[in-house]
């Protein structure tokens, strides 16, 4: 198994909540995409979606990731969008240990719906879009994935179990 845990899945799915309890748990270090690109742009994500559209936020998040990847001994929580590149997707596949955090959208709305910092879900049916992605990206973190983990019914920390074990068992 290499060195390097990626999670990937829907916005709400859990990948910077558990992947830092995962760092924590297996002495990683945590890395999470969406913050690094707020880090290395000075500005928060729904801004960057303003000033350059989600076209220019995807070409920093391929950047991104393609340097992330290039690090050993790490977890990183991926944006929710990553794998519509099929770049990025191969970066993912050789680099590391590819885990999807699954939910429903029901699950992903309640956990997303106080939230404004996710612009793809500021519309009159957020809801109804996080539906439209789950059919859409759904088949592409399966695609890249080592693991899939329903979210449902778990709190945080029975994931990191349940994580736990199933990568020991792997091991
Ligand atoms: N298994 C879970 N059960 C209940 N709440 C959860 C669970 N996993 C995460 N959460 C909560 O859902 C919210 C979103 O989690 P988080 O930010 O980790 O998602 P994400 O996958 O990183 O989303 P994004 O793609 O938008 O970055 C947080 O408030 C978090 O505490
Ligand atoms: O699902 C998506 O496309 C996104 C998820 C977030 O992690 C951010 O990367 C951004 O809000 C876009
Ligand atoms: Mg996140």
């Amino acid at each position: 198994m290499p060195g390097n845990f990626y999670l990937v899945g829907l916005m709400g799915a859990g990948k910077t909540t558990v992947g830092r309890a995962l760092a924590r748990a297996t002495q990683k270090t945590f890395y999470d995409s969406d913050h690094e690109i707020e880090a290395r742009t000075g500005a928060r994500i729904p801004m960057i979606f303003e000033i350059e559209g989600e076209g220019g936020f995807r070409e920093r998040e391929a950047e991104t990731i393609a340097e992330l990847s290039k690090l050993h001994g790490i977890v990183l929580g991926t944006g929710g969008g990553v794998i519509l590149n099929p770049i990025n997707r191969n970066h993912l596949r050789r680099n590391g240990y590819v885990i999807y955090l699954r939910a429903s959208a029901e699950e992903l709305y309640s956990r997303t719906c106080h939230d404004k910092n996710r612009p793809l879900l500021q519309t009159a049916d957020p809801l109804g879009k996080l539906k439209e992605l789950y059919e859409l990206r759904d088949p592409l973190y399966r695609e890249v994935a080592d693991l899939v983990i329903d979210t449902s019914q778990q709190t945080v920390n029975s994931l990191l179990q349940l994580l736990l074990k199933e990568l020991e068992r792997q091991a």
